[in-house]
């Protein structure tokens, strides 16, 4: 098996706090992985870690082999990594279309100017091809500001699409949708390439579990434990320490 994210004895503390404790994971390619876990359990201190927004204080993290511990985040799109936050990042005075146009042109850390000239025909289809895979057509030439919660969060996933990542890691990617935004996500994440790693935070547990091969349940900052979707919904310990009565619904 050959691991495209390889996260070793990594080790957070923010001052006297220890986000985490020792966290050791590899991920194939192509493998889809849920990390689960209550509050404050250091799900995304560990993107934070992957993503190259926070840089360990202990362990290593290697990406397709190369060792990127102390690499900062800028570095990730030339791996062919892209991740979305909990709070979407578009640009919030420009519009749909422009916030894609702005993740195709940073492809791969190539940065191409955007000028007008270069808004080309070839552009334009992708960005309206990536807008309706997030069933956001109609919204083109809306300004992401003045987009519905469900809807800005819509375009975070459009313009990680755009990035054409190898590996994505999406940070609560159903949060604040509605029941019927939530199955659409599903049948998105489902419509993926078999061969993008994906890696997903997310408290929705019906989400998760139908969309992940291997999850990995985390509090404490410690890996609690990691299975099947079957495995981790059957498993007393983590009834009591996350599912609760939730897993019984
Ligand atoms: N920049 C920071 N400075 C100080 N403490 C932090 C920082 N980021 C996270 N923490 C703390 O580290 C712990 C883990 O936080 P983290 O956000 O990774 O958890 P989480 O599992 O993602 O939680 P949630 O589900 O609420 O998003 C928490 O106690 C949090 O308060």
């Amino acid at each position: 098996m050959t691991s495209v994210v390889q996260v070793r004895a990594v080790t957070v503390a923010f001052g006297g706090l220890r986000a985490l404790s020792g966290i050791d994971l590899d991920i194939a390619q192509g493998e889809r992985l849920a990390i689960l876990g209550p509050n404050g359990a250091g799900k995304t201190t560990l993107f934070n870690v992957i993503a190259g927004d926070i840089a360990p204080t202990a362990g290593a993290v290697v990406i397709r082999g190369q060792d990127c511990t102390h690499r900062p985040s800028r570095h990730r799109p030339r791996l062919g990594l892209a991740r979305t936050y909990q709070k979407a990042r578009a640009f919030a005075g420009l519009t749909v279309r422009e916030n894609i146009y702005l993740a195709i042109a940073g492809r791969r850390g190539r940065h191409r100017a955007l000028w007008p000239s270069s808004v080309d025909r070839r552009l334009r289809d992708e960005a309206a091809e990536v807008a309706a895979r997030v069933w956001l057509s109609g919204q083109l030439d809306a300004v992401a500001g003045e987009l519905a919660h469900g809807q800005r969060r819509q375009l975070e996933l459009a313009m990680a699409i755009a990035a054409q990542p190898d590996v994505l890691l999406l940070d609560e990617p159903a949060s604040g949708l509605s029941r019927g935004e939530r199955e659409r996500l599903v049948e998105l994440l489902e419509s993926l390439d078999d061969r993008l790693t994906l890696l997903l935070i997310e408290h929705d547990m019906d989400i998760a579990f139908r969309i992940a091969q291997r999850v990995v349940v985390m509090a404490d900052g410690v890996q609690v434990m990691a299975g099947s979707p079957e495995q981790v919904r059957a498993d007393p310990h983590v009834h009591r320490i996350y599912l609760g009565t939730e897993a019984t619904a």
